[in-house]
């Protein structure tokens, strides 16, 4: 693999939240186009490190970063980062879904407002592209002037994530997505997880093997904060090296 095809790198990456040690020396590398999961029992450090790559935990007081993570090469930590246009580059979607009370057109065009975008026509083209990326346009296109409160958790979820894609970003963050969804609207997301990898780069917590088998490339397990194996999926799932992976995948622990 040539490294025009690495997206992030992370690299002896440690996490402290004041004492606390959350990651320790995390190196994992992710690839454009490709879907990575990550893995692990609760409290491992998924959330945490999914949040080091966009720098949400810089929102929280108290914690520190140390080694490094390059996104094309640039050191995100870097002073010299402007965040909010890193976190325009690095989009994220959460556990649950939290669409702004507006209309679900507003939602959409939100982040095209505050991006100093005011052309009507550009906006609603964009609207209609993302509405449609999520999967969303055919069952939201004759109500886009309703409140997105009224929709279904799976469509508000999809909502998020065409809101989140409507920045052009070139990379999507996702935690736990699914974790508030019925079966069918998880299918959807799911889905729209593998259409979307053909475009962008796409990192995924679960708490599902189901999940993380069917939806990723890559599968990166974490146990107490360290990295312990990343692989794969079809390898992780069926042959992987350590017996600690195993001992989790096979449902032995976590
Ligand atoms: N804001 C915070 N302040 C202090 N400690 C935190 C904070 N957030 C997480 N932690 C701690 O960091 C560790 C990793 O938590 P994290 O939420 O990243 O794990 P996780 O693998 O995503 O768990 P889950 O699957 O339950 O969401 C845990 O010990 C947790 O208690």
């Amino acid at each position: 693999m040539t490294d025009n095809n690495l997206k992030i790198i992370s690299a002896n990456l440690d996490f402290y939240y004041n004492d606390f040690k959350a990651l320790h020396n995390v190196d994992l590398k992710f690839t454009k186009q490709q879907v990575t999961a990550l893995i692990g029992p609760s409290g491992c450090g998924k959330s945490t490190y999914l949040r080091c790559l966009n720098r949400m935990n810089d929102l929280i007081p108290g914690t520190r970063v140390d080694g490094e993570i390059l996104m094309d090469g640039q050191d995100i930590y870097d002073p010299s980062v402007d965040v909010v246009l890193l976190r325009r580059r690095i989009g994220m979607v959460f556990q649950k879904p939290n669409p702004f009370p507006k209309t679900i057109f507003e939602n959409i065009a939100y982040g095209m407002r505050v991006n100093g975008i005011k052309d009507k026509a550009f906006i609603e083209s964009h609207v209609e592209k993302s509405l449609n990326q999520a999967a969303l346009w055919e069952e939201v296109k004759d109500r886009l002037y309703e409140s997105a409160l009224g929709l279904s958790g799976g469509q508000q979820q999809r909502l998020c994530i065409a809101r989140a894609l409507a920045v052009e970003p070139e990379v999507l963050l996702m935690d736990e997505p699914c974790s508030a969804l019925d079966p069918i609207a998880t299918q959807k997301i799911e889905e729209l997880i593998q259409g979307l990898k053909k475009e962008y780069t796409i990192i995924i917590v679960t708490h599902s093997m189901q999940q993380a088998a069917r939806v990723s490339d890559v599968t990166a397990f974490f146990y107490m904060g360290k990295l312990i194996e990343v692989g794969d999926t079809d390898t992780i799932f069926t042959k992987p090296k350590l017996r600690q992976t195993e001992d989790y995948i096979t449902g032995r622990f976590g």
